[in-house]
């Protein structure tokens, strides 16, 4: 997957490729996990022109613990449970939020982020991913993921 970003043209057309699918429903702010999840949500953001937050995986804890949305992940494509936090000031309610990442597998790490956008009194909007290898089809829907690519077709 990374070695796609090698290539200097799929670099520079994946922001606009992931924003586009969502650019009609308008959101205002892209969110994503660290680390590939927050690389393509910065590029997404920047071509989208809206700011990005970044969900942080197992964030240590802080003497600002209250200044976070934290929730655990169900267990993940690698059968991790992770706790992901957001800064409070990042993420407000008014704000539509688009999620981006490379991958979806379990979903566990999407829905997890879903419940911080709604923690924060936020609205998801939906999630834009590169590969789509959902193992449980009902969650495209539910969680409104739209790809550039399924994973049936790598
Ligand atoms: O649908 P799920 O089962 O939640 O899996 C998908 C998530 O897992 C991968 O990230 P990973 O945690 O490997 O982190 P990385 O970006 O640091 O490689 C991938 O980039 C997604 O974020
Ligand atoms: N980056 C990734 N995320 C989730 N599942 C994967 N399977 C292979 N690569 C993956």
């Amino acid at each position: 997957m990374t070695g796609w970003w090698r290539d200097a043209s799929i670099l520079g057309d994946l922001g606009g490729a992931l924003g586009g699918l969502f650019e009609t429903e308008e959101p205002n702010l892209v969110m994503g996990t660290q680390s590939r999840g927050s690389l393509l949500g910065v590029l997404t953001a920047n071509s989208l022109g809206v700011g990005f937050a970044e969900v942080r995986k197992n964030p240590s804890p802080s003497a600002d613990s209250d200044a976070w949305w934290r929730t655990s992940t169900a267990p993940d494509y690698r059968d991790r449970h992770l706790e992901l936090g957001v800064r409070r000031s990042r993420m407000q309610s008014g704000d539509r939020v688009l999620f981006v990442d490379d991958w979806i597998a379990t979903g566990a790490q999407a829905r997890a982020c879903k419940r911080l956008v709604e923690m924060s009194g936020a609205t998801w909007v939906g999630g834009s991913v590169v590969v789509d290898g959902l193992e449980d089809a009902s969650l495209r829907r539910q969680l409104n993921i739209r790809s550039l690519l399924h994973i049936r077709e790598l």
